[in-house]
């Protein structure tokens, strides 16, 4: 018996292995050293284990991902604290100047739900937004249209904010209707661009709840067009486990995309619908598809909001806010700490437009 080394490289991940082969001598000098003969590794079977590592590699980097978020996105080391403030400064330090940006223009707010309007809490059916913040956003509705941006399902944040004189974005901006009271009221809004996932999506529900029933604090939440595993009140230890159960479910939908948000596996359908076409899609409803005469302000903590922020950074218009008491890489340009602030903005822009836009 001789034992070889084969060392293979993987072009996508970049990785690396080497691997040790034992066969008998005679088949040494065979032409073919690694085409099939029983009992030892072929070509084929090694690429299969480096598959099995790679795949190994990408639930570790899940993994990683899972630890690393809620603070999600952490900036590095040398980029510390205050010199990320600076780039991105507090929205309310900066508030006159901000406004004085928008003077003759249409001001249009975007709202993130949870981390933004509410507290993150432990139990998602709990992040109850207070009623001095559903204050704050229905005045601030009856002078700009305001639109809420949500991963959850539309019913589901509704149910939390119940201002009926808003457009609604659920699904992370795959299922968007427009008011059903007040001034704004008869707008027709409505857009679901993945309807066709919905069966998927009901089937894959069902598929996680079993697999995961066993873990315990696992949920899986069902926001209608997309789906949230949550692992906040998971045991770390047992997030390889629960990692490897969603991933086991979704490989057989290559139609469905895994992401990450705040101590949550969000599953989506692979469709270039984000809360960015969101925002897109209901500047076009209010007639400013092409128009330098808007001023869109969008508010929000989360990943998913970068994909708005980007919007705005390119159309190079109104401005992105991020709710983070930490740095994080963001798209937006400036910042606010925490639920408490975003409500103090919405009052000083009520209190800006109560003076008659005083610039
Ligand atoms: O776009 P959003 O409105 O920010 O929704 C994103 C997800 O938010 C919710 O989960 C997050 O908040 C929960 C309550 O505070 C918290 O327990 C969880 O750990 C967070 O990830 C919501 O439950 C998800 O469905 C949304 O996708």
């Amino acid at each position: 018996m001789t034992t070889q080394r084969m060392v293979i490289s993987d072009a996508n991940s970049g990785l690396t292995m080497s691997i040790a082969i034992t066969r008998p001598e005679s088949a040494l000098f065979s032409p073919k050293p690694l085409v099939s003969p029983s009992g030892y590794l072929t070509k084929k079977m090694l690429l299969k284990k480096l598959e099995s590592f790679t795949n190994g590699a990408k639930i570790n980097n899940l993994i990683e991902a899972m630890r690393a978020s809620s603070p999600t996105r952490r900036a590095t080391d040398s980029d510390d604290h205050n010199s990320w403030t600076l780039r991105h400064p507090s929205a309310i330090s900066m508030f006159d100047e901000i406004m004085r940006a928008s003077i003759g223009k249409q001001i249009v707010v975007f709202l993130d739900y949870d981390g933004t309007l509410s507290p993150i809490v432990d139990d998602p059916d709990c992040a109850f937004m207070t009623n001095e913040m559903r204050e704050a956003v229905k005045d601030v509705a009856k002078l700009f249209p305001t639109a809420i941006v949500s991963g959850r399902c539309r019913a589901k944040v509704y149910n939390f904010v119940r201002l009926p004189e808003l457009y609604y974005a659920g699904s992370h901006g795959m299922d968007i209707k427009g008011p059903s009271k007040g001034h704004r009221k008869g707008n027709p809004v409505l857009c679901q661009p993945a309807r066709e996932f919905l069966p998927m999506i009901d089937e894959v529900h069902k598929a996680l709840v079993e697999k995961i029933k066993y873990i315990p604090g696992a949920l899986v939440e069902n926001n209608k067009f997309c789906l949230s595993v949550h692992y906040r009140r998971v045991e770390e230890k047992r997030w390889v486990e629960l990692a490897d159960q969603v991933k086991l479910v979704i490989k057989d939908y290559q139609e469905l995309k895994l992401s990450q948000g705040r101590k949550v596996l969000e599953i989506r359908p692979m469709i270039k619908w984000d809360k960015g076409n969101a925002l897109e899609f209901l500047l076009e409803s209010l007639g400013y598809a092409e128009s330098n005469k808007v001023f869109p302000v969008y508010i929000g903590d989360d990943r998913t909001d970068e994909d708005a922020f980007k919007v705005l950074r390119n159309r190079g218009q109104g401005l992105g806010i991020l709710v983070s008491k930490v740095p994080k890489e963001t798209n937006a340009s400036y910042s606010l700490q925490e639920p408490s602030e975003v409500m103090q903005f919405l009052k000083r822009l009520m209190e800006w437009h109560g003076k008659g836009c005083p610039y």
